[in-house]
């Protein structure tokens, strides 16, 4: 249970504080209000249009910290009450966003309204009212990688200058505008540049997460069970969707790309090092994720099918996965990151943070949950009879 003598990494006792958390319904919101609630004294002012995923934390009302968690079914894109919610908060944490890629270049306007100019409200009320923002970005603000326009054969290609990604030295690099797919990054981009400038110039105190691909839990939605059947969610559902209907996994253009992926679990432990030390986080940009679990999407897919057959106790498909074009999978307007492997130095220095969690295990954990939430849901979805 928590306590009120938590210390900070410098010694210092933190004191509870009222946290605006927008975005909070979502797979991150969910888990950082599920860390916030069992292991600190902070409140939550939680600001999301769904509850679903934090509905065990709000219900029943007799949960230890029922009165440090409130629910506002507030969109933020026309909402006043968004400001007063600002104000009330020692700290805003914002994690609003469109962010599954098969929408960034069939919905390219929404996307770039929702992570960015939905975002400009939420940064100037943090800067006018003199409050902290935690804001979160993403690690496609990198782009491509330098090392993916050099010759196949080049011996730079060994050379990590050419792909470790690292905040305060490495270029944003992204196609051509007709490949909407980068309509995401370049909206994150700026606002990032936007936040950077309202530090510089108002004194506003920020810090900008980049997270790299973490997945656990809770993570989109399996579509036609809790979410559109038409629906494409990012590649941990996907492939979870796949394996619980014992279909092939699609590898999009081969599943050359490569990934590391960090645990829900760690990942979170790093944003409560940024709550509780403002002194050290604030004015930084911080990639948060595991390089030390680099795949390619089609060795990740492998190892999925390993780890799901183990947990489910159900062999796998003679043929466990199916080559697709991109543009069959995502339409006109794809492009992809071809590798992303974050340097650490930043948030090594500043906050002592490192992943611990394999894939392989992080991928048993979330395949059990997977299993447990949605095969027998799956199993009758299957066998109900389709309406002619
Ligand atoms: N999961 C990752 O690995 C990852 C990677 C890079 C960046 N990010 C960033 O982290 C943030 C959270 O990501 P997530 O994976 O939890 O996504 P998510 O889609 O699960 O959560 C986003 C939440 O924001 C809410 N939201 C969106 N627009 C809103 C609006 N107008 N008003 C109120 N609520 C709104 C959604 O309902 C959703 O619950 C996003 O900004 C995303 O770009 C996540
Ligand atoms: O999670 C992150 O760090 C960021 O990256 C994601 O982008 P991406 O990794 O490309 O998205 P995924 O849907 O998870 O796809 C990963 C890779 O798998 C491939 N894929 C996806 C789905 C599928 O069924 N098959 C498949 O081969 C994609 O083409 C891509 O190469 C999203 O843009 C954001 O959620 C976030 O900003």
């Amino acid at each position: 249970m928590a306590s009120a003598a938590r210390l900070d990494l410098d010694g210092n006792a933190i004191k509870p504080m009222t946290i605006c958390m927008i975005g909070a319904g979502g797979f991150i919101g969910s888990h950082l209000c599920e860390k916030l609630m069992a292991e600190t004294m902070h409140k939550v002012l939680a600001v999301d249009v769904y509850s679903d995923k934090i509905k065990h934390l709000l219900e029943p009302s007799t949960h230890p910290w029922s009165d440090r968690i409130q629910f506002h079914r507030i969109n933020i894109k026309h909402d006043s009450r968004l400001e007063g919610l600002i104000k009330m908060a020692d700290l805003t944490i914002n994690l609003a966003a469109i962010c599954t890629p098969a929408d960034y270049n069939t919905r390219p306007l929404d996307t770039i309204y929702s992570n960015f100019i939905d975002a400009l409200p939420v940064v100037k009320y943090c800067s006018e009212n003199n409050k902290r923002l935690i804001h979160f970005s993403t690690c496609e603000v990198y782009g491509k990688t330098i090392g993916s326009f050099l010759p196949k054969d080049s011996p730079l290609w060994q050379d990590p200058t050419y792909y470790v990604l690292k905040e305060d030295a490495s270029p944003c690099i992204f196609g051509p505008i007709e490949k909407q797919r980068w309509s995401y990054a370049c909206a994150k981009q700026l606002i990032e540049r936007l936040i950077y400038a309202e530090g510089a110039e108002n004194d506003l105190e920020f810090t900008i997460v980049r997270p790299f691909n973490w997945i656990g839990p809770r993570m989109d939605f399996i579509p036609g069970i809790d979410g559109p059947s038409e629906g494409v969610p990012r590649v941990l559902a996907c492939f979870s969707n796949n394996l619980l209907r014992h279909e092939p996994l699609k590898l999009v253009d081969g599943g050359q790309s490569q990934r590391t992926f960090v645990y829900i679990k760690d990942a979170i432990e790093a944003v409560l090092l940024m709550i509780d030390n403002p002194a050290r986080a604030n004015g930084h940009i911080f990639n948060v994720g595991n390089p030390n679990n680099e795949v390619t999407v089609r060795q990740l897919a492998e190892m999925m099918t390993e780890v799901y057959a183990k947990v489910s106790g159900e062999p796998s498909l003679e043929v466990p996965t199916v080559d697709v074009s991109s543009k069959e999978f995502y339409g006109e307007g794809y492009d992809d990151s071809d590798k992303r492997i974050p340097d650490m130095t930043i948030i090594n220095k500043q906050l002592g943070w490192n992943p611990k969690t394999s894939l392989w295990d992080l991928l048993e954990s979330t395949l059990t949950y997977q299993h447990r939430t949605y095969a027998e849901a799956i199993k009758q979805a299957i066998a109900k009879p389709v309406a002619s």
